[in-house]
């Protein structure tokens, strides 16, 4: 397939949001609106965006642990046949916001269902189809709950909510991921303020396709 495929990941927090808007603006720019397209995890599509409203839907706080890892996975394939394989053939470059190193973190080590168990029921539903790199950016899970709180408090999803001990979790995860991928994930420390870590997101993207930025 012709196209780029992106992913960023991140705990809660971390900033991918901000950083991928400024980062789809400026390539929108340089290589024209139809050439870039944005894609949100779970979501990015009819169905998925569905499955998004079950998951993060506060009356479904008794969803139990595996039901929410296949539904998470769930929506990933119905976004990869839909969107996301289309594009990539179109010749697009894909900003996906997460995909599937957050279930591996989330499910696989912050809910306790382990890493490998996440990985084989995700093979099933992305048929090896991973990103050509990953964004990581990285925070102490204090500080990205602590921006949260202070600036989306009105908007908290299910998981945004759970405790300090399973964020750091989550993030260990992450950091091991980053370890034994370090080609694909990429580590930016997101503490920094956002030009700064717009800047060193964009210098990663252009080490790895030169033709970017
Ligand atoms: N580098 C930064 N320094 C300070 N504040 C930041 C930085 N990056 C983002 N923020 C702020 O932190 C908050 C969370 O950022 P954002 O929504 O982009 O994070 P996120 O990683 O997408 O979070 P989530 O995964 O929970 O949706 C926002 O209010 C944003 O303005
Ligand atoms: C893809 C995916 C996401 N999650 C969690 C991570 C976050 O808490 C939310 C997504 O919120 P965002 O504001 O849209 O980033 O969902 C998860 O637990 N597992 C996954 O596979």
């Amino acid at each position: 397939m012709d196209g780029k495929f992106i992913s960023f990941e991140g705990p809660d927090g971390a900033g991918k949001t901000s950083v991928i808007q400024q980062i789809q603006e400026d390539l929108e720019q340089q290589l024209g609106k139809e050439a870039v397209k944005y894609i949100r995890e779970p979501g990015g599509s009819r169905i998925s965006e569905e499955i998004r409203q079950l998951l993060f839907d506060n009356q479904n706080a008794d969803m139990d642990p595996r039901t929410e890892a296949l539904l998470f996975a769930a929506s990933r394939r119905q976004v990869v046949v839909s969107e996301i394989i289309p594009a990539l053939k179109a010749g697009k470059t894909i900003l996906c916001d997460r995909y599937v190193d957050s279930s591996i973190a989330y499910q696989g080590a912050g809910r306790g269902l382990g890493e490998q168990e996440i990985w084989q029921i995700n093979q099933f539903a992305i048929d090896g189809l991973m990103p050509d790199l990953t964004i990581y950016l990285d925070i102490e899970s204090e500080l990205g709950l602590q921006r949260i709180a202070e600036h989306r408090a009105n908007q908290v999803n299910r998981l945004d909510k759970e405790k300090l001990a399973f964020h750091q979790t989550v993030r260990q995860s992450y950091l091991r991921l980053q370890q034994r991928h370090p080609a694909r994930i990429k580590l930016i420390d997101a503490s920094q303020p956002l030009p700064t870590v717009i800047n060193d997101v964009k210098t990663t993207i252009h080490d790895r396709f030169s033709e970017l930025f």
